[in-house]
């Protein structure tokens, strides 16, 4: 929604490749890297390479070019980014200010160049100690595709759904960084015509493509973050894959949600990219009809982020985040207004982004419907759901501000182990 003509080109950047490189400095995406040797701390993603955040904020430091803002060096000299959402939006706005800076003014070259790393030689860590993961349910045709899978003798979509965003808490402490392997997971499962439940690794493991907001700042309990609010706390997104064992889901789902169909694992992208990069992605929402409670009104707006979900070699599908039909401030707010507390770190999912096409839907629940169909794959074979070996891949895109270049959204990948061997 921003005006081509009046937001300027970003400018240039010493770093060799980063202009025009969806990596570049319109995008400074943050995460926690690790050189060769060293312990891992904030970098901040230049084209093909990895600022060491820290260091350069601490030289500068010296150099007097921070002044007497947030102390960014202490921030950005750890293993993970909560220090650094710890300090809020307007230290998160000095750093982006000063990042950019450093980054396209020449002068600062000799300072910061020592602390580039080749992308190829450093490892890359979870970005978040997550706090709190929270996933919601928020994109129409995906609530009305499950609801009609699991239950079809009911309404397709729940009756609260266009009333509050739905979610359910998840769990934290098995996030996991892109590229981290994922055990297939063993459980309770019964078919509809099995006559009693049986026990062993998940036979229809699936994917659902999400984004996932990143927050940061902290409230006090009983505090409440209003939709206008909502921004303060919002500080970037991740590429979300909240890996689903539907067998298990289905059979434990009933009445209290999800919970170890989905809490085995749930990777996350190594590159958190700031809100402020994404403002030429903002799109009008769907419309919301009935008109939302008043807690959930406001300057609201979605995200134009074009998502593709690769099997192997094969692009299975390509989701669009316009569909999902609350805004991520409308979820914060949904989320706090119960005076539940926020914390820097906490993580909650947009829900699995699916549009009205088999070639736009974020699960194989759906592209195969629950495995009737199974998908053929570049190398001639099919799937209904995941096998051992497997190789989940998911990026995106969105047009940069202004509608100049694009801002890269870091990748979520992840290969399926098998299952452990079963002791019963
Ligand atoms: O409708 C259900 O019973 C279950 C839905 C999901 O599995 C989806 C979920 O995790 C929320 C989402 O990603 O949209
Ligand atoms: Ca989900
Ligand atoms: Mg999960």
């Amino acid at each position: 929604m921003t005006d081509p003509l009046s937001t300027p080109r970003p400018a240039t950047c010493w770093v060799l490749g980063a202009d025009g490189h969806p990596f570049g400095v319109q995008t400074l995406a943050m995460g926690v890297f690790s050189p060769p040797g060293g312990e891992p701390r904030v970098g901040v993603r230049v084209g093909d390479h990895v600022l060491d955040a820290g260091a350069a904020a601490d030289l500068g430091r010296q150099a007097g070019l921070v002044g007497d803002g947030p102390d960014l060096a202490a921030a950005w000299l750890t293993p993970s980014l909560n220090a650094f959402l710890a300090l809020g939006r307007p230290a998160w706005s000095i750093a982006r200010r000063w990042l950019t800076e450093v980054l396209t003014d020449e002068v600062h070259r000799e300072l910061a160049e020592p602390h580039l790393h080749r992308l190829e030689d450093v490892t890359l860590h979870l970005p978040v100690e997550v706090a709190d993961y929270v996933d919601f349910y928020a994109a129409e045709h995906h609530a009305t595709n499950v609801g009609r899978i699991f239950r079809p003798d009911s309404p397709a979509l729940p009756a609260a759904w266009r009333h509050l965003p739905i979610g359910y808490h998840g769990r934290a402490g098995t996030v996991v960084v892109s590229g981290t392997d994922v055990v297939r997971p063993t459980g309770q499962r019964k078919g509809p015509a099995d006559p009693a439940p049986v026990f062993g690794p998940s036979v229809r493991l699936d994917i659902e493509a999400e984004l996932g907001f990143v927050v940061g700042g902290a409230t006090g309990l009983g505090e409440r973050v209003g939709v206008d609010r909502a921004g303060e706390h919002l500080f970037g997104v991740v590429l979300l894959n909240d890996w689903s064992a539907r067998d298990i889901q289905a059979w434990e789902y009933v009445p209290l949600g999800p919970f170890l169909g989905k809490s085995f694992a749930t990777s996350v992208s190594a590159w958190v990219t700031p809100l402020d990069a994404l403002v030429g992605a903002r799109v009008p929402l769907p419309a919301q009809d009935p008109e939302p409670l008043p807690y959930l009104r406001g300057e609201v707006s979605g995200l134009d982020l074009h998502l593709e979900v690769s099997l192997g070699d094969t692009v299975v599908s390509r989701p669009e985040s316009r569909e999902l039909y609350w805004s991520p401030e409308q979820m914060l707010a949904h989320l706090t207004v119960n005076g539940a507390s926020v914390r820097p770190g906490d993580l909650f999912g947009s829900g699995t982004i699916s549009g009205p096409g088999r070639d736009t839907v974020g699960s194989l629940l759906e592209l195969t419907w629950n495995g009737t169909e199974p998908v053929t794959l570049a190398d001639g074979t099919t799937r209904g759901f995941l096998e051992d070996g497997d190789v989940v891949t998911m990026t995106a895109w969105a047009a940069g501000p202004g509608g100049h270049g694009r801002v890269g959204l870091g990748e979520v990948t992840g290969r399926i182990r098998p299952a452990l061997p079963s002791m019963y």
